[in-house]
């Protein structure tokens, strides 16, 4: 039976909660996968034209790791890619790539994975789940990774909570941003970013968005991270004045995340950041977003 996976890009950190607390942002990755004797893997758009049309492709890669998962090989299909998430810009285009491509093998192979064992396949292979975990679940994830497992808990996001995300239009990978922090932190970092990180989970179960700006204070990677994002320390210091209710750095950048309440008007902090933009000699975009809440969706066709 053909069918279609629908993946959703993904904000990770949100400022302390680093490897472990992300969003999930609905711009989406979308396989249309159809069974047939021989594998043919069809990226389409712009966005993947970089992208291998065969076998070696990240998203084919991940249907295997489901295969991997049950023991079993994946049967054959015709898998067509498309794309809204930008690629290397902090939205977890990787992340949204690896949930729908384990989702669609595991489909392909009957289902014999929960959504338990996708999201602990995808975790181990990106590293850390604070992507793939809002990726699969939609909402809001706190997430951790250890030997013994991948453990979770979904928020539904507070009433008249949004987004505004500013994409600039440069790439940064993971990797280059990730080698830039520190091996080691100090105690009084490791308790500085435990202590927001809960209290920003916590200010966001039960709708405490007059916390946010404050819970989301971080020492752990934005500071290091500043120099290979123009403009993120005048954001992070000045976007409360211009109506966001917290500000941080989606995923490892370069893509910098504003909450803020849906009831107002963003104008002044579109204006804003188009003003740093400028500023700093950067191209790109300023778009608004809900929060997405239906995660990762698989639509049968007969
Ligand atoms: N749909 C896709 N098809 C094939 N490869 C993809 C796809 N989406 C992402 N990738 C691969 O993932 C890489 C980007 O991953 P990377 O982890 O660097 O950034 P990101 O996931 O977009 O951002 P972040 O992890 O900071 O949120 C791309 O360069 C490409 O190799
Ligand atoms: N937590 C990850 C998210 C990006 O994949 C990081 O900041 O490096």
């Amino acid at each position: 039976m053909k069918f279609t996976v629908r993946a959703p890009a993904s904000s990770a950190n949100l400022g302390p909660g680093f490897d472990s607390l992300g969003l999930s942002v609905p711009l989406f990755t979308t396989l249309r996968v159809t069974p047939q004797q021989v594998t043919e893997v069809v990226p389409l758009g712009e966005e993947l034209a970089s992208t291998p049309a065969d076998e070696s492709n990240y998203i084919y890669k991940a249907m295997l790791l489901a295969a991997k998962r049950v023991g079993r090989d994946l049967p054959p299909a015709r898998i067509e890619i498309e794309t809204e998430v930008p690629l290397a810009r902090g939205l977890g285009s990787s992340a949204a790539a690896l949930v729908a491509g384990v989702v669609a093998g595991n489909e392909l192979l009957g289902r014999p994975l929960s959504d338990e064992d996708v999201l602990d396949v995808t975790a181990r292979e990106e590293g850390h789940p604070d992507n793939v975990a809002p990726a699969l679940f939609g909402g809001i994830v706190v997430a951790t990774l250890d030997k013994l497992g991948t453990h979770y808990v979904r928020l539904d996001p507070p009433a008249n909570l949004g987004v505004t995300v500013l994409i600039p239009d440069f790439e940064l990978s993971t990797s280059k941003a990730r080698a830039v922090l520190p091996r080691e932190y100090s105690r009084a970092d490791a308790v500085h970013a435990l202590s927001h990180a809960a209290l920003l989970a916590a200010a966001l179960s039960v709708g405490r968005l007059d916390l946010l700006r404050h819970a989301m204070q971080d020492y752990i990677h934005q500071v290091w991270r500043a120099p290979l994002v123009p403009g993120l320390s005048d954001i992070l210091e000045e976007a409360h004045r211009f109506g966001a209710l917290g500000a941080a750095l989606s995923g490892a950048g370069p893509t910098v995340l504003c909450f803020h309440d849906t009831r107002e008007s963003t104008t002044g902090l579109h204006d804003y950041l188009h003003g740093v933009m400028k500023k700093n000699g950067l191209e790109g975009c300023v778009m608004d977003f809900p929060i997405d809440t239906a995660g990762t969706v698989v639509t049968r066709h007969s």
